[in-house]
């Protein structure tokens, strides 16, 4: 290993030798056969990027605007959940180098300080991604949390009706701890003899039926999400 840290590539291995192997799997892992996540490596080396030569680029601007906020590059943080699997100070310092870089940091639902300890941690600009699940009464009440707490906006993730198999997680028996903001809510803790209990909570409690009727049923409860769009399409099926 090199002394210092130069690219992704070098950080993902130290991860490797730093973390116990069943919480690198479930950060580096993906479902079944990994084939989305091979591809998604793969398809990002077919970029390639056209150098104009002969330009003036001593002054370039890589600064963008999301909702109204700017950023200093078109790079935001996207949610992932239990941080703290890999660091003590888990998403407080995720929110710290949001802060630092000038993006925004998009929350987890399943991360491992709550929304009210991320939230005081520091100023950076953060988003609230939330999985609704068939408990809707959850979804409202983190909905809630997250808007008094000063999140900007709600990221709702459309892709998990059900959660992929992830094979490393079953072998492993990963275990997951409480999730935080759930505390008082729900317990999260599946006891399974198949392995992980992260497969079997998700599927016993995420919503296979959520579909665009659940969209505006988040928002009214957000005031500063109302500005939502709907496929005109798809809000005739209600
Ligand atoms: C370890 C890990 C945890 C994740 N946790 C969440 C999560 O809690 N909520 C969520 O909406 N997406 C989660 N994701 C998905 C990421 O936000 C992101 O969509 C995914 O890595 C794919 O990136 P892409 O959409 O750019 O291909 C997670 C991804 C990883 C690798």
């Amino acid at each position: 290993m090199a002394d210092e840290i130069v690219n992704v590539n070098e950080f993902q291995e130290f991860a490797r030798q730093a973390l116990p192997k069943m919480y690198y799997d479930f950060y580096a892992g993906g479902a079944e056969d990994e084939h989305t996540l091979k591809k998604n490596v793969q398809e990002f080396q077919r970029i390639i990027l056209l150098p104009r030569v002969l330009v003036d680029v001593s002054n370039i601007a890589l600064s963008t605007n999301i909702l109204g906020y700017t950023i200093s590059a078109p790079i935001m943080i996207a949610p992932t959940s239990m941080h703290k699997l890999a660091h003590p100070e888990g998403e407080l310092a995720t929110a710290r180098a949001a802060a630092a870089c000038n993006t925004i940091m998009t929350l987890s639902f399943g991360s491992s300080y709550s929304v009210e300890e991320v939230a005081a941690s520091c100023d950076a600009v953060r988003f609230f991604q939330l999985y609704v699940y068939k408990r809707r009464d959850i979804a409202v009440n983190l909905v809630q949390r997250a808007e008094k707490s000063g999140y900007k906006a709600i990221v709702l993730t459309a892709d998990t009706p059900r959660l992929g198999r992830r094979e490393a997680d079953i072998k492993n028996k990963l275990i997951v701890p409480q999730l935080k903001n759930l505390e008082g809510l729900m317990s999260t803790e599946v006891v399974s003899v198949k392995g992980s209990n992260f497969e079997a909570y998700a599927n016993e409690t995420m919503d296979p039926s959520l579909c665009w009727r659940a969209v505006p049923y988040t928002c009214m409860r957000c005031p500063l999400n109302r500005r939502v769009e709907y496929r005109a399409s798809c809000h005739n099926q209600f």
